[in-house]
């Protein structure tokens, strides 16, 4: 018996054009919309993504989160000449789906993928990934782990100036402890884009995404 993830995989390869990557978010959300219900940012809260990325036209962006693929190959289809996404997913059955998607949208030469949980890839980010500042960061993984993720970044020295945090799922299912750190800290730009998205029942409920605009030098 597959997984759901399994028949997401085959679903999108057999209904996109390889080396598409529109073709292949089409498809993901086609599965989700008539099949069945997959949690990926989607189309709605992916035009805020897109436009965050089209905005910034970051190098590096980092995603805690990766799931099956979708987001990173929303990011890294806009990414100019070596611009790069590096995915953190913690199950390495999702992982190693979001490899098999991105690659067949034709973006692995763009996308890295960390198999690990947030809260221990993000220390190892410079020590064992060459990765030494992030420009882009989407938190898509566990609400409660958004502040505690988001200051590990700071600590870790991985922010910049201008560094965006675009954070999902803000008001369904929720992050209240992110955005009153967000919004309390003089180190942060905030802006709030709201959403309705359906719901793995089929209702329809407001959420939001926060985007946060980081300053080092604000403290
Ligand atoms: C909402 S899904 C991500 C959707 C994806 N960003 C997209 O739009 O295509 C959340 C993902 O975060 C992963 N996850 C949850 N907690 C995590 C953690 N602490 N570290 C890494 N991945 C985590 C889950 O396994 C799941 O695949």
């Amino acid at each position: 018996m597959s997984t759901k993830e399994e028949r997401l995989r085959d679903y999108v390869r057999g209904h996109s054009k390889s080396g598409h990557p529109l073709s292949v978010l089409e498809a993901f959300d086609k599965f989700s919309s008539d099949l069945e219900w997959t949690m990926h940012v989607g189309e709605t809260k992916g035009v805020v993504l897109d436009q965050a990325i089209r905005d910034l036209q970051p190098k590096v962006c980092l995603e805690l989160g990766t799931y099956c693929g979708y987001s990173a190959i929303r990011m890294a289809r806009q990414l100019r000449t070596g611009g790069r996404v590096i995915g953190v997913e913690h199950s390495q059955k999702f992982a190693d789906i979001a490899r098999d998607t991105v690659r067949h949208a034709g973006l692995g030469k763009m996308v890295k993928m960390i198999v690990g949980s947030s809260s221990q890839v993000i220390p190892q980010l410079k020590s064992q990934h060459g990765v030494s500042q992030v420009d882009f960061v989407f938190l898509d993984h566990a609400e409660s782990l958004y502040t505690t993720d988001l200051k590990l970044l700071e600590r870790h020295e991985l922010l910049s100036t201008g560094s965006v945090i675009l954070a999902d799922n803000v008001m369904h299912p929720g992050a209240p402890d992110f955005l009153k750190y967000v919004r309390g800290s003089p180190r942060y730009e905030c802006s709030f884009h709201p959403a309705t998205v359906r719901t793995v029942d089929g209702n329809t409920v407001q959420d939001g995404m926060m985007k946060a605009v980081y300053y080092h030098r604000r403290i």
